[in-house]
């Protein structure tokens, strides 16, 4: 059973220290774009020199050559997972999953299919789609599939189908986790951890709920037991 992956959505560097101070295991933990964007590169070294295993979530999105030329540098940083958004087609994710592995060959390339913030009215009424939220999900996770990638990012919800339809070994990572007490934040499609274990994600990703807890080390704990089935 993987580790939670909890996402360390902080301003700065002196805040992950903080955070990550009180844990005394090694953790698996995600990078996005707040804290990558403002301060570098240089914190994915420091929390990786920590022990922690560490999934970089850029959400690349842009045309063929300039994702590659990305990804290739990030394939350099010594990173377990990297993802880019299905939307940005099958070429782009073709090549970004090749320049990543080229320097990092055992490291895992995935790709967003529908964010777990995005509902069926969006979907419908902004987005103008013609297919549900959930067909859309599956298209996305069947390109990726056929690009080559390792899984997609995706709610819980939609683990099982995926699964079903694309392969029981393509990677699905969830976040849009939270428990009963929680706030929904901005999430919209979310699930418990123990409903995200039935329902066969791979890995679940988990923010607010730890980091914004008055214990995170205890918020942790908890939800890893839930995730790993000891609580019931
Ligand atoms: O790619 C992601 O990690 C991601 C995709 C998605 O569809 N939804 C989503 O919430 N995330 C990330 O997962 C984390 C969830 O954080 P919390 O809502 O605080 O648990 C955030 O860092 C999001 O950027």
């Amino acid at each position: 059973m993987t580790k939670p992956i909890i996402a360390l959505d902080f301003n700065t560097f002196d805040e992950v220290q903080k955070f990550l101070g009180q844990f005394d295991e090694s953790l698996y933990v995600k990078v996005g774009m707040e804290l990558y964007m403002l301060e570098g590169r240089n914190v994915i070294k420091e929390i990786r020199a920590m022990g922690h295993d560490l999934f970089l979530d850029l959400k690349l999105h842009d045309i063929p050559n300039t994702v590659a030329r990305t990804m290739a540098g990030l394939g350099k940083l010594d990173v377990q997972m990297v993802n880019v958004h299905a939307r940005g087609g099958s070429e782009m994710m073709r090549r970004a999953n090749l320049a990543f592995k080229e320097h990092n060959p055992d490291g895992i390339c995935i790709a967003v299919t529908e964010l777990t913030s995005t509902n069926e009215n969006m979907v419908k009424n902004e987005l103008r789609s013609e297919i549900s939220l959930e067909e859309s999900v599956l298209n996305l996770a069947a390109l990726t599939k056929q690009a080559g990638l390792d899984g997609v990012v995706s709610s819980p919800l939609e683990s099982p189908l995926i699964h079903k339809k694309i392969g029981e070994n393509f990677v699905t990572v969830t976040p849009g986790i939270r428990m009963s007490e929680n706030r929904n934040d901005d999430q919209v499609r979310i699930v418990t951890p123990e409903h995200a274990r039935e329902l066969g994600s791979n890995y679940i990703v988990v923010g607010r709920p730890i980091t914004q807890s008055h214990n995170p080390v205890e918020a942790y704990h908890h939800i890893k037991s839930l995730w790993e089935g000891h609580n019931e």
